[in-house]
């Protein structure tokens, strides 16, 4: 075993290959690439038009645009940074291209936050298109965080290294606690646990165990010792999650992040809202908007002008200047406010590095779905603290990493699990569930918590009525339903699998009946591990006529992939595998962590449809198989076919 210092430059080295292998790839996709390849690779959308343009919070241009070509698959998503240009001969020099980042892509209409001033003329004149654009700034973040750490001999940067990798053992003191009896036994002792600790503690939650409910009450309890804290997650889907929760019971949460990487209903909490909606965000407008007045009088003197003229152009260009800086004064002391009364700063790990915080220490932060983090993200936030609280489950999704090599050399382990496995007294695991029955969990807590998982009480009603099942498996070996691999993103589907599974839902609904599960309310996912099949099933239900009776539940029905519904939670999941070929291929569902996230969202009903002919070569769905024919769930295609 490496000391920690090699060890931290071991981290860094990976973190650099990863890095290369995530330029790479990008590179391969897009340099040297005609517009028709980009659009091909899913990396560019051409041409679209300009449908309509506003002006955000933050005096932030948000434009939609429009594509013509539907039918192309891509890979642009919320929070991306994009590039748009023209394509037309005057104006297609790269110094006109402007940058910005996505809001959301609703089908043919992306909605993207642009960083100018004004929009360009040619943005209304046709032939301009949007491409995908390389995210640097976060591994520049990781890699200054991680020099410094290693670098860190002195101060409480360089204690929390010790502590965290191991070399030093944490130290907890008895602490008053504030005994919540919302929460269960083992929810209180992880609250306990938060307290005591001087320098980290960690909440291990498996699915549904109340991780995310502990995690607020700590944050809350914490505040009545501390001003201010600091809450981290490494997706902004979780950071707005939790500030949804924080907003809810009255805590003053300020969300920093760029406003088009923040869901709509969490923007009010946003720095740039909170300015907006500040008593003198009047002022700094009247003042901003007379030094562009200034500016624009000083600015019409022409070359040739006397001395009196060329007085009154510095005049003018004077007042411009001393408004400006007016407005910088105030925008500064508006800024200061909102800061003084916030109470929570919630970020994604990469955005701790915000300008916004520079220099800010906390006596606590908060890390939730730490486990997902990069162990040199993680770091990132860990530079600002006195004390460190995470909470996560290294069984459920791990980190996204693209270089295979970096990973199996060590990239994959986050500081969340090197914490559990280095202070063992510093982590508590949570063991009672409240999503799932006893069937659903069986399996997960079996397989990935060694049978340490227990199912509430209230669970025992968790059913859509007592004669449906709640476990089932649906396997359609020999049924000839075969995978295909999508050309431009040659991500996998199987298209008869996924009109089985439609239909087979639409069945249920019916059973079950329409007005109860409306009236009940009960939502319904449909998860698919790869892009493709989440496509084939928005296609099926939302661009084809096959599945007008789904089509009718749009509200209710959510349609992703497995990342997409980590931390969430539905009454029906439909689960579609779509692997099915002879060679036994299974491709990524061999990542039993993402899988075990997909098989523990369920609250009433899961039904998981896949072919056991190709999935029994691996020793986790054959575990799977054993399970669900001793539990009797099994039951083959040729039982339900018509
Ligand atoms: N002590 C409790 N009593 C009753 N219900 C609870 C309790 N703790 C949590 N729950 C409920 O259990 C469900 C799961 O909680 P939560 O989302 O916090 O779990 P989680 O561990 O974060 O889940 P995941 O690992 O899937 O993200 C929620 O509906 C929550 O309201």
């Amino acid at each position: 075993m490496p000391n920690i210092h090699e060890e931290l430059k071991i981290s860094l080295k990976l973190l650099k290959q990863e890095w290369d292998e995530d330029l790479q790839q990008f590179k391969k996709k897009f340099l040297y690439t005609s517009i028709s390849d980009k659009k091909n690779e899913g990396i560019c959308w051409y041409p679209v038009q300009l449908k309509k343009s506003r002006v955000g919070y933050g005096e932030r241009w948000i434009v939609d645009l429009e594509r013509f070509d539907s039918k192309q698959s891509h890979v642009f998503q919320s929070g991306k940074s994009v590039s748009i240009f023209s394509n037309q001969e005057m104006h297609s020099s790269p110094d006109l291209r402007i940058n910005g980042v996505i809001n959301q892509v609703k089908k043919d209409i992306m909605t993207v936050t642009l960083q100018v001033e004004e929009l360009p003329e040619w943005l209304h004149k046709g032939k301009i298109g949007i491409d995908l654009l390389f995210d640097e700034a976060s591994y520049r973040e990781m890699e200054s965080a991680l020099k410094s750490v290693i670098k860190a001999e002195k101060g409480r940067l360089a204690e929390l290294k010790e502590i965290l990798l191991g070399d030093k053992s944490a130290v907890f003191e008895e602490e008053e606690v504030l005994i919540e009896n919302q929460l269960n036994t083992s929810q209180q002792e992880a609250l306990k646990l938060v307290a005591n600790a001087q320098d980290v503690a960690i909440i291990h939650g498996p699915p549904g165990t109340g991780k995310t409910t502990t995690l607020l009450e700590a944050i809350q309890q914490s505040l009545q010792q501390y001003k201010q804290v600091l809450v981290c997650a490494p997706s902004n889907a979780a950071v707005d999650l939790l500030v949804e929760k924080l907003y809810e019971n009255g805590v003053h949460t300020l969300r920093i992040g760029h406003p088009a990487r923040v869901e709509d209903h969490i923007l009010s909490q946003t720095l740039d809202a909170k300015i907006s909606l500040h008593d003198s965000y009047k002022d700094l407008k009247k003042l901003k908007k007379t030094a562009e007045e200034y500016r624009k009088l000083g600015q019409k003197y022409k070359r040739n002008f006397g001395h009196e003229e060329r007085m009154q152009r510095r005049r003018l260009l004077d007042d411009a200047t001393r408004c400006k800086v007016e407005a910088e004064h105030l925008e500064e002391y508006i800024t200061y406010d909102i800061v003084q009364q916030t109470q929570v700063f919630a970020c994604t790990l990469v955005g701790a590095a915000n300008s916004a915080m520079k220099g800010m220490k906390f006596p606590v932060v908060f890390i939730d779905e730490a486990a997902q983090g990069l162990e040199a993200a993680t770091w990132i936030p860990i530079q600002k603290a006195q004390k460190v609280v995470m909470a996560g489950d290294h069984c459920q999704l791990p980190p996204t990493i693209k270089s295979y090599e970096a990973a199996k050399a060590g990239l994959r382990e986050t500081l969340f699990e090197k914490v559990i496995k280095r202070q063992v007294y510093a982590s508590k695991m949570l063991d009672l569930q409240y999503r799932m029955p006893e069937l659903i969990m069986g399996f997960s807590s079996e397989y990935f918590y060694h049978h340490g998982l227990k199912a509430a009480e209230n669970t025992n009603f968790h059913y859509l009525n007592p004669e449906e099942p709640v476990l089932e498996f649906i396997d359609t070996a020999g049924s000839g339903y075969v995978e295909q691999t999508e050309e431009e993103s040659l991500s996998t589907f199987n298209l008869e699998e996924a009109r089985f599974a439609l239909k087979y839902l639409e069945s249920l609904i019916k059973r079950v009946g329409v007005a109860v599960i409306k009236n009940s309310q009960w939502n319904i996912g449909l998860i698919a591990p790869y892009r493709a099949q989440v496509r084939r099933f928005n296609e099926l239900v939302f661009d084809s006529y096959e599945f007008p009776n789904l089509r009718a539940f749009s509200e209710l029905l959510t349609i992703d992939s497995i990342d997409g519904f980590q931390g969430q939670e539905r009454d029906i999941i439909v689960i579609s595998l779509v692997r099915s070929n002879t060679q036994g291929e299974i491709g990524f569902l061999s990542d039993t962590r993402r899988m075990n996230v997909a098989l523990t969202r369920a609250k009433r009903k899961l039904i998981v449809i896949g072919d056991s002919a190709t999935l029994s070569a691996h020793p986790f769905y054959n575990a799977f198989l054993d399970y669900v024919e001793a539990n009797g769930c099994y039951k083959s295609i040729y039982e339900l076919l018509e």
